[in-house]
């Protein structure tokens, strides 16, 4: 069988996007992981898959990591699956449906494309965390850093806010605190050190798929938990290895709105069986 994709990034954070509006594609879990192996598939943080949305949106759009587990959110893959469809449709708007709720596309001027990424979810169950706890402090550690701030963007963020990155081993760190027994669904881990209230440097561990150039989702609940914390104000610019979004926790209705980049490295087919 043989399967057309489409490699793109947001910020270097990279996918393979395949369709599935006209007929399903049959990957297994176990397929999804070989596709997404570097050395012996393509390679990607996440699979991106088109579907038709039976509820009445512009599209469905799935999300499993390298790891074969499936995401409810996944922000800058929402952006490159939206702008795919955006250029093809010649439209300008677009409304999404996910398994981590219902968002909006629009292009923006200089090649830029906005998500409205939702409200966020604050609620300990809502994470979830494993027990009752204020989210503004889950008392998770790990060396370097002490008492993260959860949330849910459709999926689980636990925020890290600390004076120098630099000082932190990361790759060290990260696995540990993904599992962390807080965790029951594993977690994304954000590791932020604020450079004023309206910008940020921000290295995220993604769950399933580990050290990324970039994590959309991740960026919007940096930007929710430095607000707060007290620490940022509503608009800010997150610094991540693969470059800079722009975040804004809308005051208005609570939404989260992340604006960014999107490329396309190469097409290609996909040999399986
Ligand atoms: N690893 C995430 C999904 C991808 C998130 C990231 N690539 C983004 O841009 O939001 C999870 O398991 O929840």
């Amino acid at each position: 069988m043989r399967l057309p994709f489409r490699k793109m990034h947001g910020l270097g954070n990279d996918f393979v996007v395949v369709d599935a509006r006209d007929r399903p594609t049959g990957l297994t879990e176990e397929a999804i992981r070989l596709i997404g192996d570097r050395h012996r598939g393509v390679g990607f943080d996440q699979l991106v898959t088109l579907e038709r949305d039976a509820a009445g949106a512009d599209l469905f759009i799935r999300f499993h990591n390298s790891d074969g587990s499936e995401a409810g959110a996944c922000g800058n893959g929402t952006r490159c699956a939206a702008a795919l469809v955006l250029d093809e449709t010649g439209r300008n708007r677009l409304s999404i449906r996910t398994a981590g709720g219902t968002l909006a596309a629009e292009r923006l001027p200089g090649g830029l494309f906005r998500v409205d990424m939702g409200a966020p979810r604050l609620d300990w169950r809502d994470v979830p965390l494993a027990r009752p706890c204020d989210t503004l402090h889950v008392p998770m550690a790990a060396e370097g850093v002490r008492g993260g701030v959860a949330c849910s963007m459709g999926n689980p963020h636990v925020t890290f806010f600390v004076d120098d990155l630099d000082t932190l081993e990361i790759g060290r760190i990260g696995p540990l605190l993904e599992r962390d027994p807080w965790l029951p669904d594993r977690g994304n881990i954000g590791f932020a050190q604020m450079l004023g209230r309206d910008r940020m440097r921000l290295v995220v561990w993604e769950r399933g798929a580990g050290l990324t150039l970039a994590c959309g989702s991740g960026a919007c609940a940096a930007a929710v938990n430095a607000h707060r914390r007290g620490l940022a104000d509503r608009a800010v610019t997150i610094e991540m290895p693969g470059g800079e979004l722009r975040l804004e926790w809308r005051e208005s209705d609570g939404h989260v709105l992340m604006a960014g980049p999107v490329a396309t490295a190469f097409s290609g087919e996909i040999a399986l069986g």
